[in-house]
């Protein structure tokens, strides 16, 4: 069941280092195997963490001691050079400084305390900032086009904050271009855990192997936690500046692990039972699709936190408190609570808002009439953000199912064959890589070519959910149109 042959060394080393997935004394040659192990799950993350044996909601499935955690702090205390150099550039973000420290200490190669674990780190991300222009226009919609536009650009600002230290440290130069900040950045955005002396969190060996699940329950809505904190790290949407006290304890209620300063140690917790063989989760906080794949580089077909949003007039916003971000549509189409609220409100006279402001406030509604009215206007909306992009949802599908098909070709021929029959965006594809009128024997898929493929696949697999959530959400409208009018 498990892959853990090409991990003996990291399971090795971890084991060495009090890494363990047993309350009783472990043998030294795994800190896995007693309640763990690293297995590939094909549809849910790849190599992820799989339970040996049955698991029991709220048993500790891992322990990793504070010595192990790559932080700042850890790496500055073991290296003089490297503590004195950050101290002469205090403005740089935590986050600017983890990721210069991650390829500091891989510019020192083997010699690092950590390159047992550097080596099976992945070599390559698909978050937002590494869209390229092709894929990111693929995503057609504004909002998500402009985050994949400000993930980027904020890289190749942070980027640019840190050459003269990266210069003045004589890391090696391959380490200091862009590329590489791109992969440090995504590996430390998509991988670090929540600690509470550092923002950017840490870098957590063999706990970093747990794939994500969503929280489960109830869909946050109006108290939807990661619309007011900003993603820090893994495990928790942790920036908790300006959140409230219930919010906080909403968003520590959503985690299953943590930094645990008794035992100095980064915890584990199995968030549901598990029989043997399943894969072990953790939810890493509330996020929608689209943070998600800025942050992580996935999404979930199935996402009980994903927001969409279409664009809202101005009076619209004005004409209720609720903040912006919390005027959106669920996955399942439904409008959440404060659209609803908000939509009720505004298609009142100005001068009666006031009067109905706490019956809007508390979810209720106002009148039928004003209930047609908020449906009518919702379901024009989504159509006439559906007629305005360039695909539709079938288009889509097929587009995709042919990505998918190209990514399983194996030869030359077949991938001739096959960009015969396809057209569309495709061709504008095979024109950004230059496949167009190529020879056979010089039809092969680059590994460029396979990651942007894969770019390519999340964003057309993005636009598709956004587009099923509108058109379900027009039927919303229609069922609750008719059940008012019955
Ligand atoms: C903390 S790592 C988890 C371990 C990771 N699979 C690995 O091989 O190292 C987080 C990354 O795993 C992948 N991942 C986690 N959960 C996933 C899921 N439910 N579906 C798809 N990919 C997932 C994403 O690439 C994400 O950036």
């Amino acid at each position: 069941m498990g892959t853990e042959g090409s991990f003996e060394s990291l399971l090795r080393w971890a084991a060495d280092h009090g890494i363990s997935d047993s309350v009783d004394k472990q043998s030294s040659h795994s800190c896995l195997g007693r309640s763990l192990c690293v297995c590939f799950f094909p549809d849910a993350g790849g190599r992820g963490l799989g339970a040996v044996r049955h698991l029991t909601k709220g048993e500790l499935v891992l322990k990793v001691p504070k010595s192990v955690l790559l932080t700042t702090q850890s790496l500055s205390l073991q290296d003089e050079k490297l503590s004195m150099a950050l101290k002469r550039y205090p403005s740089l973000s935590s986050t600017q400084k983890l990721t210069f420290c991650l390829l500091y200490e891989i510019g020192k190669g083997s010699s690092s305390w950590w390159f047992p674990y550097f080596k099976h780190l992945p070599t390559t991300y698909e978050t937002l900032a590494t869209f390229g222009e092709f894929e990111k226009q693929a995503l057609q919609v504004d909002y998500a086009l402009w985050e994949a536009e400000k993930a980027a650009s904020k890289s190749h600002t942070e980027w640019r904050g840190v050459k003269g230290l990266m210069e003045e440290s004589n890391i090696k130069n391959q380490l200091q271009t862009f590329k590489a900040w791109l992969w440090a950045s995504a590996t430390i955005s998509s991988r670090a855990l929540y600690v509470p002396w550092d923002e950017a969190g840490c870098l957590c060996p063999v706990g970093d192997l747990f794939n994500y699940a969503a929280p489960e329950g109830e869909s946050l809505d109006i108290m939807d936690v990661s619309s007011f904190s900003q993603h820090a790290s893994l495990n928790g949407n942790i920036t908790t500046d300006g959140l409230h006290k219930e919010e906080q304890d909403t968003q520590r209620a959503l985690t299953d692990g943590g930094f645990e300063e008794n035992v100095s140690a980064y915890c584990f917790y199995a968030r549901e039972s598990y029989k043997r063989g399943e894969q072990v989760l953790l939810s890493y906080g509330t996020y929608s699709n689209l943070e998600l794949l800025q942050y992580y580089g996935f999404l979930l077909q199935e996402n009980p936190n994903d927001r969409v949003f279409i664009p809202l007039e101005h009076e619209i916003y004005s004409s209720s408190s609720w903040p912006k971000e919390s005027l959106f549509i669920h996955q399942n189409g439904n409008p959440s609570f404060a659209l609803l609220s908000a939509l009720r409100l505004w298609a009142t006279h100005p001068n009666k808002r006031r009067g109905v402001g706490h019956l809007a406030y508390a979810g209720s509604q106002l009148s039928v009439k004003n209930e047609v009215l908020v449906m009518q206007w919702l379901s024009k909306n989504c159509h006439a953000v559906l007629n305005n992009l360039p695909t539709s949802v079938e288009e889509d599908n097929q587009l995709l199912c042919n990505i998918c098909k190209i990514q399983d070709l194996q030869g030359p021929t077949e991938l001739g064959k096959m960009l015969l029959t396809v057209g569309g965006e495709f061709c504008a594809f095979l024109e950004t890589y230059g496949l167009v009128n190529r020879e056979e024997t010089e039809l092969h898929l680059t590994g460029k070519i396979k990651r942007s493929l894969e770019r390519w696949k999340l964003a057309v697999q993005w636009r598709i959910l956004y587009k099923k959530a509108l058109v379900d959400c027009t039927s919303y409208c229609t069922r609750t149109t008719c059940s008012l009018s019955s």
